[in-house]
């Protein structure tokens, strides 16, 4: 019994040594690769090291003769020691070379940031940590610092689940994390606590995107964030109230309007929200019966431009519009409060089924209007679930949420991130549902609007 326990211990003692074995010439080959590619494309200037190195080698070559003073005389009848030294010498600068290339593959403090990551129980199934590549400041943006590891066979989604753990050890907040293209190495992007965003950006023309129909939001740690409606169809904004929803949703009609769509407000809070200059802009909508008219077009509408594109083999409105040389336009239909039009708690038969065919036209524009032209652009403070049904709200790609609650926050982004990362003071601060944070820029649409200088729209 205890020979068959020693023997097993035995194995188990051989297997790991083993997998060391592989674990460390793996890390070797690894960080030799990485020192290549920092040599080739992220650290150029650090072939300044190679350089001196070279300088020092060529030195010891041109000089190995001297090795042999004091030996000459007994060894002179040996040229085979001459020949040795010579491939002792080569061999030894070149395993000075690797070593020296290895070292600029092996960021500062690999190991400490690899024993956090155990500590944090971020490991494989063998339980090893990933290994630290290379760590580096964004080229364009040094407040944030780029980690690349292996990919230490763990999927990129298990990263994603085990966010938190990897963020408590790399004591960084993690903005974007991907994979690279061949797969092998996960790449994060990070930023200190400290770097903060400021409290308040306010808007400026300047700002106004030169590419169509890319809507400009505000600015996050790593640069101005927009969308784009020719790629990103609708939006689904919330937050609790005062968070700062009303001003970036007029922010992105103001911008739609301005780059010549056909924008549709319905507001239901009897106009008080858009003052009388959105009203000459925009066509707005102030009750059910008014609305479900004005769905009705919109859908109808979509129906002819599905008719129209087919005949034209075109799959979409720029397509379309450069096909026919027309200049069909894009349609916006946006609201402030989409719970104020959906909620059918406590309503009658007939005003139910009114709403229910609103829903009905909002879904077939959700999951339709992409190709068509037409938006929905909605905006909600109310933590139901029941209120938004889930045709809609799962063909809504682009959905942002600022200051909220866990419910709203899991509503709006499936997550409860808004909850945990938007302070609960935070004004036009907004999460996305890849997780980004950013600034919104404060609108105040009275300037716009009074300012003579600037014609919003046709
Ligand atoms: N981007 C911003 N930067 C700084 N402050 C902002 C920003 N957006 C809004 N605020 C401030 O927050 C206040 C509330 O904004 P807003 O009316 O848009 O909130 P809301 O979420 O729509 O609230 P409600 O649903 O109650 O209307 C504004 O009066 C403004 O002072």
């Amino acid at each position: 019994m205890m020979e068959r326990t020693f023997s097993m211990n035995n194995v188990n003692q051989n297997d790991r040594i083993r997998r060391e074995r592989n674990r460390l010439k793996k890390a070797a080959y690894l960080r030799f690769i990485t020192g290549v590619r920092q040599l080739s494309t992220i650290h150029r200037w650090k072939n300044v090291f190679v350089a001196i190195y070279l300088l020092v080698a060529a030195f010891a070559w041109a000089y190995r003769g001297k090795l042999l003073v004091g030996l000459d005389s007994a060894f002179s009848l040996l040229p085979i020691l001459t020949i040795a030294v010579d491939w002792l010498v080569a061999l030894f600068l070149l395993l000075g070379l690797l070593c020296l290339i290895s070292t600029i593959g092996t960021p500062l403090k690999a190991k400490v940031f690899q024993d956090r990551l155990i500590r944090a129980g971020f490991t494989n199934h063998s339980h090893e940590p990933p290994l630290l590549l290379a760590k580096y400041k964004h080229p364009k943006n040094p407040k944030l610092t780029i980690w690349e590891f292996d990919e230490n066979e763990t999927s990129l989604s298990i990263w994603e689940n085990k966010k938190d753990n990897i963020k408590g050890a790399l004591i960084d907040t993690i903005i974007n994390m991907k994979q690279s293209k061949n797969g092998r190495r996960i790449i994060l992007c990070t930023v200190s606590p400290r770097s903060m965003l400021p409290p308040l950006l306010r808007w400026q023309d300047k700002y106004l995107s030169k590419e169509s129909f890319e809507l400009v939001l505000g600015e996050s740690l790593i640069g101005r964030e927009t969308v784009n409606l020719a790629k990103i169809p609708h939006i689904l904004l919330g937050g609790s109230s005062g968070s700062g929803k009303s001003i970036l949703l007029k922010l992105l009609l103001m911008q739609c309007v301005e780059m010549g769509a056909e924008v549709y407000i319905a507001d239901f809070k009897g106009g008080v929200d858009f003052s009388a200059a959105w009203h000459k802009k925009c066509r707005m909508c102030f009750d059910e019966s008014d609305l479900l008219d004005l769905l009705t077009s919109l859908t109808d509408e979509l129906q002819r431009r599905k008719a129209a594109f087919r005949e034209a083999e075109c799959a979409n409105i720029d397509e379309y519009n450069t096909a026919t040389n027309t200049h069909l336009k894009r349609i916006i239909f946006a609201c402030d409060e989409i719970a104020e039009i959906l909620d059918k708690t406590g309503l009658s038969k007939e005003r139910k089924e009114l709403i229910s065919q609103i829903e009905s036209h909002l879904s077939v524009i959700a999951r339709q209007g992409r190709a068509f032209g037409i938006h929905l652009i909605i905006a909600t403070q109310r933590p139901s679930a029941d209120i938004l049904s889930g045709q809609i709200r799962s063909n809504i790609d682009f959905r942002i949420c600022g200051r909220a609650d866990n419910v709203l926050s899991q509503i709006i982004l499936d997550s409860t991130e808004a909850a945990e990362q938007i302070p609960k003071d935070a004004q036009g601060r907004f999460i996305t549902n890849t997780g980004l944070i950013f600034q919104s820029y404060l609108f105040d649409d009275n300037e716009v609007f009074s300012s003579g200088s600037r014609a919003i729209g046709g």
